[in-house]
């Protein structure tokens, strides 16, 4: 039985003793305690939020989510009308069966249907509520009617609770609560003290400073998440970072920032020594970003609000960056909003083959491969990470194989990050098994990652030097070189741009 929204400290009015319903709810209202205020408002905000998710409006086509859906202006009572969405839905299925068999569900009703779920919801498997507007006046009245259908369906199906009515589909596997330690403001040993007095905890076997703790751990209120000591981040997400591993000192590019999680691992990472150039188009998610800065403490990473295709790569400002981390914008096909997708109705999930779908991916994918290889440009790159939160193999695989002609000609190779890990990119060309794919059922994430190393950099890595800027300064004694003679110069550049336009489709 799910906790109750809001405790209540009065019963509810009996049906039959309950004066007339006001129809006046402002008036009326105003002589009700808070809670159940609340509770009214918040139960209309949850009908018409799921009016929206059964029309589709969350489904992944649409680009939306439950939680979007939540967090428009309009919604006022967000946490509780989350709540009750999620709820409602879950019950669905029988909330449909215990209406149609109890004979008193008239059409009169169907106009407000979602409200009328969500009361019914609220009342049989929730809380008890006060008598307020017409539709919970109209539940109570049944309420009996309904819980006798609800009994006999339990009877039919040989099932001894409500529980066991819920389909197989909706147990959702319990997913560990990750945290990652923040090692710019403290140290993983601390959070471990601290947090093993409530919890278990483990250490992940994996990404470093990662937390495991149990499934349903509310650490969204924690003072170590508020003081940004720890931030949640799943495992599949830490990855990226992790892979592209950039050494401390080094200058690095996060081409697509926001809302900042890998940026300010990335810092953590390299103990907040060298530089970060943060790219991030969108203003608004670059606020997102400045604050995640803020909140990581890191004092080494500088915002850039604008297009990261637009950064010229042979701007002497670039000229030693060794390392960018590549998140663009993606389906996000790999991350189930919560995993709350199986709660949506299946006619309302994204259908892959749908045709509105491909252009979406289509486009994405463009894009993609553009930035791609606009990344791999830059002159003194020695380390790229590519990542999506995708599961569609045109966002991952064949991006990395569109830009491998290019990726070659200067010099880069793949290779595998977290060799131990067992799954891999789908096999699709030579090399794919070099590639990283997390899947969303049994990772809980599914995300796809693509390291490059330049292959130089590779070879100088067996040969470690102490001085941070020779790579840099090899690579630029070889363009000098070659650019000793124009024609040389200028044919290296013609070919790289025929593989460019080629990848672009120009
Ligand atoms: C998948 S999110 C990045 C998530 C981020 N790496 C993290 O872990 O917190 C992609 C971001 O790229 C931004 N973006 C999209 N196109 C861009 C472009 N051309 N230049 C810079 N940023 C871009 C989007 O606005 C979005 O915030």
């Amino acid at each position: 039985m799910p906790p109750p929204l809001k405790n209540r400290s009065h019963a509810p009015a009996k049906v039959g003793q309950s004066r007339p319903p006001p129809r006046q709810p402002g008036r009326w209202m105003a002589s009700r305690d808070a809670g159940e205020r609340a509770a009214f408002f918040a139960r209309r905000e949850a009908a018409t939020v799921l009016r929206r998710v059964l029309r589709g409006d969350a489904s992944k086509r649409s680009g939306g989510s439950i939680k979007s859906l939540v967090f428009s202006p309009s919604v006022r009572n967000k946490r509780a009308t989350f709540a009750l969405v999620c709820q409602t839905l879950k019950y669905l299925p029988i909330l449909k069966e215990v209406l149609a068999s109890s004979g008193v569900f008239s059409s009169k009703w169907k106009k407000q249907e979602e409200l009328v779920y969500v009361t019914a919801y609220d009342i049989l498997f929730g809380q008890e509520i006060a008598v307020s507007g017409s539709v919970e006046e109209y539940i109570m009245l049944h309420k009996d009617t309904f819980r006798t259908a609800l009994q006999k369906i339990c009877v039919k199906r040989k099932v001894s609770n409500v529980e066991d009515l819920l389909s197989e589909k909706t147990t959702v596997k319990p997913k560990p609560r990750f945290v990652r330690v923040n090692t710019l403001k403290t140290t993983t040993g601390s959070v471990i003290e601290v947090l093993s007095k409530m919890h278990k905890v483990d250490k992940d076997d994996m990404v470093p400073d990662m937390l495991v703790l149990p499934p349903g751990t509310d650490m969204h209120k924690h003072p170590l998440v508020t003081d940004g000591k720890v931030f949640l981040q799943g495992k599949a997400s830490c990855m990226v970072a992790a892979a592209l591993s950039p050494k401390p000192g080094w200058k690095v590019i996060d081409a697509c920032a926001a809302p900042g999680n890998k940026t300010v691992h990335l810092a953590a990472l390299m103990n907040g020594e060298g530089s970060i150039i943060a790219c991030e188009l969108n203003k608004e998610r670059a606020k997102t970003l400045q604050h995640t800065v803020r909140r990581s403490g890191a004092n080494n990473i500088e915002t850039v609000i604008g297009d990261f295709l637009n950064i010229d790569t042979n701007d002497p400002s670039y000229a030693e960056v060794r390392a960018i981390l590549l998140d663009p914008s993606c389906s996000g096909s790999g991350i189930s909003t919560e995993r709350l997708d199986h709660l949506l109705p299946s006619y309302s999930i994204d259908d892959q083959d749908d045709a509105g779908s491909s252009a979406r991916i289509r486009k994405l994918s463009a894009f993609q491969r553009k930035a791609l290889s606009h990344a791999l440009s830059f002159p003194s790159v020695e380390r790229l990470v590519y990542s999506t939160c995708s599961i569609h193999q045109a966002e991952n695989e064949d991006v990395v194989s569109s830009v491998l002609p290019l990726a070659s000609s200067l010099g880069f190779e793949l290779a595998t990050p977290f060799p131990q890990w067992m799954r891999r990119g789908l096999p699709v060309f030579d090399g794919a098994q070099h590639l990283l794919r997390t899947d969303p059922e049994d990772d809980l994430e599914g995300f796809f990652i693509a390291l490059f190393v330049r292959k130089a950099a590779a070879a100088d890595a067996l040969e470690p030097s102490e001085d941070g800027g020779a790579l840099g300064r090899k690579r630029k004694r070889a363009c000098t070189t070659r650019s000793g003679g124009l024609r040389a110069f200028s044919s290296l550049r013609l070919s790289r741009m025929d593989v460019l336009c080629s990848i672009w489709g120009i």
